[in-house]
């Protein structure tokens, strides 16, 4: 075991060497649960398919058969928010995609997607920076692309990496001013460039020029700790930031997905564009119409009701919302420790809010305001977190969560009967997406059914759950590499016991075999379901504007 990648805890092997050689497998008499339905059934798998799913399988020997009485089979988790090896605040996360795929996979994770930051505005530079980082993977992974400019290279880079790249979303942080940030114009243009590809738009929300003002006044107030950090950007900016940027994105008629999700303000504008639905252009045209009561402009003020309508009946606005596991089960009282590596591993953008915000994120999660769950795992250190001892805004942002998800979720959300096992299945892998009353449904990032599925012909991505079994969560034990970790001490009910990655057994018996390599690119089409009926209710609006109104010369 000479490997460079080979560390504690973490076994390396490579299929035909001694660990899990055993391309067929059968998972026996388990409870296997899609997002739609759930049944005991046998899962045979072969090649890193999954072959059949019916009970009572025979199969022939030589066929690995893992008894899954009693546990429930699921689709592998996605984690659709990752940094891994993510250049940021003057350092580097310390997770790469090999060690942060290990740690993933430990807890029942199988696929991530990861963002990649371009390399002085350039996405193609950026994207090639990020193929190198993720040679060493030991699972599927994908990509989002982040947009820090926009002109006429982005523009058309934009198009190479929707369709030829494989990348069908991008995003937009409207904090981290004077690195990251981009302002209203170019979220603009980016959301237009966004609708023509058919890419999904995302953003961190936060007013960038607001915490500046905010981190500003702690600073002139003397606090320099992490505290300030929660103090210099309250709800009430990331509340504004996921407004405008869905306002603008209604303004614009395209599909947004907002990450990160930490507070009531920002939740509850989200729950209101989706109930709302409405498309702001129709609705500013009806406002604007119904102030002139001529027999023409009543006519389209019919019109514009009629869309409002549709929209709010058939469409809702279309706004994902992500929220995160800190953002689930945390609060920052820890931000306020007094020992500076406890206080500082905590700190994240945006912050982990007061107590109340994880509630009410959970409540929004359970009734499907919110979508899915990510972790925006992005880890540094305490040497790392050291570099802002003596002023907060150098302490670097970020928090774990890619191990720990799948069994915080389970045992926040299911153990406490917030949500059933099959929507466990949904907001952890799947992605379904309940667009209307209609119960028509849709996948976010368009690979499913090959992720995301228990079914045949879907990748063998599956773990196996134990309900009665318990986890308990600690920095000695967990596969990542940083030495803090922000759910110590928390156990619960509900473990992964087996971890199947790409047909092969990678977790078992608390011991990790993955093989760097290993990890393939998942390319994922543009134009999800989420823009399915748009271009309708663009060219319905378009019609229901008429001809330009003619008017004669004022002569007064
Ligand atoms: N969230 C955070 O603190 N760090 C990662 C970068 C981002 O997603 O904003
Ligand atoms: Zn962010
Ligand atoms: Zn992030």
């Amino acid at each position: 075991q000479s490997n460079q990648f080979c560390e504690a805890g973490i076994g390396y092997g490579e299929v035909g060497c001694g660990i899990s050689s055993s391309t067929k497998l059968l998972i026996k008499g388990g409870t296997v649960v899609n997002a739609h339905h759930q049944e005991v059934a046998d899962v045979y798998v072969e090649d890193g398919i999954i072959v059949a799913v019916k009970p009572n399988l025979k199969v022939s020997d030589g066929v690995k058969v893992i008894d899954a009485t009693g546990k429930f089979v699921m689709p592998g988790g996605i984690d659709p928010h990752t940094h891994l090896a993510m250049e940021f605040m003057g350092t580097e996360t310390i997770d790469d995609f090999f060690s942060g795929q290990a740690a993933a996979l430990a807890g029942g994770t199988t696929m991530h997607i990861d963002f990649v930051i371009p390399v002085n505005g350039s996405l193609i530079a950026g994207l090639e920076t990020y193929e190198e980082k993720a040679k060493k993977s030991c699972m599927d992974y994908g990509f989002h692309m982040a947009i820090t400019k926009f002109d006429d290279i982005v523009s058309r880079d934009m198009e190479i990496i929707v369709k030829e790249k494989g990348i069908n979303s991008f995003k937009f942080f409207l904090a981290y001013k004077g690195s990251l940030m981009v302002n209203d114009e170019l979220l603009l243009e980016g959301l237009k460039r966004c609708k023509s590809l058919g890419a999904l738009a995302m953003v961190h929300a936060e007013n960038g020029d607001a915490v500046f003002e905010g981190q500003k006044r702690m600073i002139e107030l003397g606090i320099t700790g992490p505290e300030g950090h929660a103090l210099s950007r309250p709800p009430v900016l990331e509340g504004e930031a996921t407004a405008r940027a869905i306002r603008l994105a209604g303004f614009v008629n395209t599909p947004l997905y907002v990450v990160h999700v930490m507070s009531i303000d920002a939740m509850e504008e989200i729950a209101k564009a989706r109930k709302s639905g409405s498309n702001p252009s129709a609705i500013s045209h009806f406002l604007k119409a119904s102030q002139n009561l001529s027999l023409g402009t009543l006519n389209r003020v019919v019109k514009c009701i009629s869309i409002a309508r549709f929209s709010l009946r058939h469409i809702g606005q279309r706004v994902v919302g992500e929220p995160v596991v800190s953002g689930l089960v945390l609060d920052d009282s820890g931000l306020w420790d007094s020992d500076f590596a406890t206080a500082s591993k905590y700190v994240m953008s945006p912050p982990i809010r007061a107590s109340g915000h994880d509630k009410a994120l959970q409540g929004a999660l359970s009734n499907g305001v919110l979508q899915l769950v990510g972790t925006d795992h992005c880890v540094f250190n305490s040497t790392q977190k050291a570099f802002g001892i003596d002023d907060f805004r150098k302490i670097p942002n970020g928090v774990n969560g890619i191990e720990e998800r799948m069994h915080l979720v389970w045992n926040t959300m299911v153990e406490s009967g917030q949500i059933s096992i099959t929507d466990y299945v949904r907001v952890t892998s799947t992605e379904w997406y309940a667009l209307t009353v209609t119960l028509r449904y849709a996948r976010i990032f368009n690979i499913y059914p090959r992720k995301g599925a228990i079914i045949a012909g879907s990748d063998a991505d599956i773990i196996i759950l134990n309900p009665n079994s318990s986890f308990e969560i600690n920095a000695r034990s967990h596969h990542s590499r940083t030495d803090t970790n922000v759910y110590e001490g928390r156990r619960g009910k509900g473990k992964v016991e087996v971890t199947i990655a790409g047909g092969h057994v990678v977790w078992e018996n608390n011991e990790l075999k993955v093989v760097p390599g290993s990890g393939k690119y998942i390319e994922m089409p543009p134009f999800n379901y989420l823009f399915s009926g748009i271009d309708k209710a663009d060219a319905s609006y378009l019609s229901s504007l008429n001809a330009p109104v003619k008017r004669s010369k004022s002569t007064t």
